[in-house]
C-alpha cells in the first residue's frame, strides 16, 4: 500500500486540547561509545507538545534520529546537541524543547593498590540533555562506592589502645621488643573503629565538548581516598586499611572533599551531591548533601549559557 493511503492520526486535531510538557519514548535500547568504551544504554527521548491542538508528536522521527545520530557513536556534547536539534527541526511548529536521558553502567578496569592485579568495577551513570529556548543543557550523574571509617570511632579506639597499654605496661622502662610484640598481638588493638560501605551520588552540569564521565569518577575516587577495590591480595588489603586510617570520613567530610574536588574541574558548571554512609554502628544511614551554583528547584543543566549570570 502507498504510504499516502495510510491514515496519519498524528496530523489530526486533538479531541481534547492542551499543551504537554514532554512526549516521547522511554527505555529504548541503544549502544553508544563513552570515553572510548562501548556501553549498552537505555534512553528516554522526547519533545514538548506546545501546539495545544495537535493530536500527537512523530515518535518515529525521534527514534530514527536517536539511532542515526548517537547509535554506536561517541556521545559528545556536540553530538547530543545535534540530535536534539534534529528532534526540534522535525517537530517545527509543535515543539519548543527536546530532551533525552541516557542510562547505563560503565565498566572500568581498576588496578589493585599494591599488587600487579586488577579487576573491573561497574559505575552506574545517567546523562540528561535538553535543548530549549534558554539554551542547551547537559547534566551528568554517576555513583561512586567507597569505604568510610568513622573518625569518632577511630579516636575512641585509639584511646582504648592507650588505656590497655597503660594497664599492661606498668613498668616505665618496658623494652622496645616487649612493646613491639604487644602492639602486634590482639591485646595491642583492643578496639577497631567501625567503617561502612558508602555511596556518593554525583550530579554535575557540564560544559565543554566531551562528557567527562571517567574524569568525574577518577576525581571523586581520588578525593575520597578509599574507593572500593577489585582484585585484593593481603598486601592490597593492608594498603586499603592504611588508606582508611589516613582518610577517616564523616559523611560531612566526604561531601566537602567531593565538593572541593568538583569545584576545581573546568568542565563542572554546577553540582548537586549526596553521600550516604550505610552505618554499621546504627541501623540508619548518615547522609550529607551539598549544592554549588545549583538553582533551587531547577531541573535543567547549564552547558553553553553563562553559568554565573544564571546561578550567581
Ligand atoms: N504520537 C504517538 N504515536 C504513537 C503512540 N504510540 C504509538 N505510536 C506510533 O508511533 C508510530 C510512528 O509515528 P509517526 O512518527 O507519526 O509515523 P509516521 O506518520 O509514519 O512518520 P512521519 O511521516 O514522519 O510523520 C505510529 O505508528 C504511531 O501509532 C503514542 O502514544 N503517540
Amino acid at each position: 500500500m502507498n504510504v499516502q493511503n495510510l491514515p496519519d492520526v498524528a496530523t489530526q486535531n486533538a479531541p481534547c486540547l492542551g499543551p504537554l510538557d514532554w512526549v516521547g519514548m522511554s527505555d529504548i535500547a541503544l549502544p553508544l561509545v563513552l570515553d572510548g568504551q562501548r556501553v549498552q544504554a537505555r534512553v528516554d527521548i522526547g519533545v514538548s507538545l506546545d501546539d495545544s491542538g495537535a493530536r500527537g508528536i512523530h515518535m518515529s522521527r525521534l527514534y530514527l534520529a536517536l539511532g542515526e545520530e548517537l547509535g554506536g557513536r561517541p556521545a559528545t556534547l556536540p553530538v547530543l546537541r545535534q540530535l536534539l536539534q534534529r528532534c526540534l527541526d522535525s517537530h517545527e511548529g509543535l515543539s519548543q524543547s527536546a530532551s533525552l536521558e541516557l542510562r547505563g553502567e560503565l565498566l572500568l578496569q581498576r588496578p589493585a593498590l599494591v599488587s600487579a592485579l586488577s579487576g573491573y568495577k561497574a559505575y552506574p551513570f545517567e546523562i540528561a540533555a535538553r535543548l530549549d529556548p534558554w539554551g542547551f543543557h547537559v547534566e551528568l550523574q554517576a555513583q561512586v562506592g567507597y569505604s568510610s571509617t568513622c573518625p569518632c570511632s577511630a579516636a575512641l579506639s585509639r584511646q582504648a589502645t592507650q588505656q590497655a597499654f597503660a594497664r599492661h605496661f606498668t613498668d616505665p622502662l618496658a623494652s622496645f621488643e616487649d612493646v613491639h610484640e604487644w602492639l602486634g598481638s590482639q591485646a595491642g588493638m583492643p578496639a577497631t573503629p567501625h567503617s561502612q560501605r558508602s555511596q556518593a551520588h554525583l550530579r554535575v552540569r557540564v560544559t565543554g565538548e566531551e562528557l567527562p564521565l571517567v574524569a568525574l569518577l577518577d576525581e571523586a575516587e581520588a578525593a575520597l581516598g578509599t574507593a572500593l577495590q577489585t582484585a585484593v591480595k593481603r598486601a592490597d588489603e593492608q594498603a586499603f586499611a592504611i588508606a582508611n586510617g589516613r582518610n577517616l570520613l564523616f559523611c560531612e567530610d566526604a561531601a566537602r572533599r567531593l565538593g572541593h574536588a568538583l569545584q576545581r574541574q573546568p568542565w563542572a558548571a554546577a553540582y548537586r551531591l549526596r553521600v550516604v554512609h550505610a552505618e554499621s554502628l546504627h541501623a540508619h544511614d548518615a547522609v550529607a548533601t551539598a549544592t554549588w551554583r545549583w538553582a533551587p528547584g531547577s531541573q535543567t543543566h547549564v552547558c553553553d549559557a553563562p553559568v554565573k549570570s544564571l546561578h550567581g
